[in-house]
């Protein structure tokens, strides 16, 4: 089985889904990583080299590709990658995937991001909370409606990485 788990920049994907992974004894991957490991630079140099169209063009190459594994894995994808390219339709079409939504809430996620922005280049250059409470506000707008296309939901707020854990492993078993 193939555990995707989607959801807003810094809703705990990446970080989740390696304890997930440790706890199930499933293989983990992280789809940034595997782009950064593919395309030889980091997430913000492909956009600052070769632009955010061409990050989507090879995000859904990749998940595409790693969705066919017949493999027990967990997959954190990126805040955008369900949606663009139809990708959150084939998360949802591919044999032995389960999609899990972290779903965090507006005032969590501008907690986290204004700390954890560096390395995100769509919200680097934010620099008040007022004004990253707005893109997020916006912007969130615009993506639930692929999230919650997702097969479970889990919310992230107020609770530890391990409680969300728990959480997961009590909605898919
Ligand atoms: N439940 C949590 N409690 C405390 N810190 C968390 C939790 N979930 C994520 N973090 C931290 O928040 C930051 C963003 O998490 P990350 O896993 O990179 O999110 P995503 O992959 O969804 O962008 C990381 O520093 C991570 O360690
Ligand atoms: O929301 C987005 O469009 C993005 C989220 C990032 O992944 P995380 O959600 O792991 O930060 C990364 O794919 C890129 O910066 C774009
Ligand atoms: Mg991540």
């Amino acid at each position: 089985m193939i555990i995707v788990l989607i959801g807003y920049m810094a809703s705990g994907k990446t970080s989740v889904g390696k304890k997930l992974a440790k706890k199930l004894n499933y293989k983990f991957i992280d789809l940034d990583d595997y782009i950064v490991e593919k395309e030889n630079m980091s997430v913000t140099e492909v956009f600052k080299e070769k632009g955010e169209i061409y990050f989507r063009k090879q995000e859904s190459i990749y998940l595409n590709k790693l969705l066919k594994s017949k493999k027990n894995r967990v997959l954190s994808v990126g805040g955008g990658t369900p949606c663009y390219s139809g990708n959150m339709d084939v998360i949802l079409n591919s044999k032995n995937v389960k999609s899990i939504y972290l779903k965090a809430s507006l005032n969590t996620l501008v907690e986290k991001l204004m700390r954890k922005k560096a390395t995100r280049p769509l919200i680097a250059h934010i620099e008040t909370e007022t004004e990253m409470t707005e893109f997020i506000g916006k912007h969130l707008f615009e993506r639930v409606q692929f999230y919650n296309q997702a097969e479970i939901q889990v919310s992230i707020d107020n609770k530890s990485k391990d409680d969300i854990v728990e959480d997961i492993i009590l909605e898919l078993f």
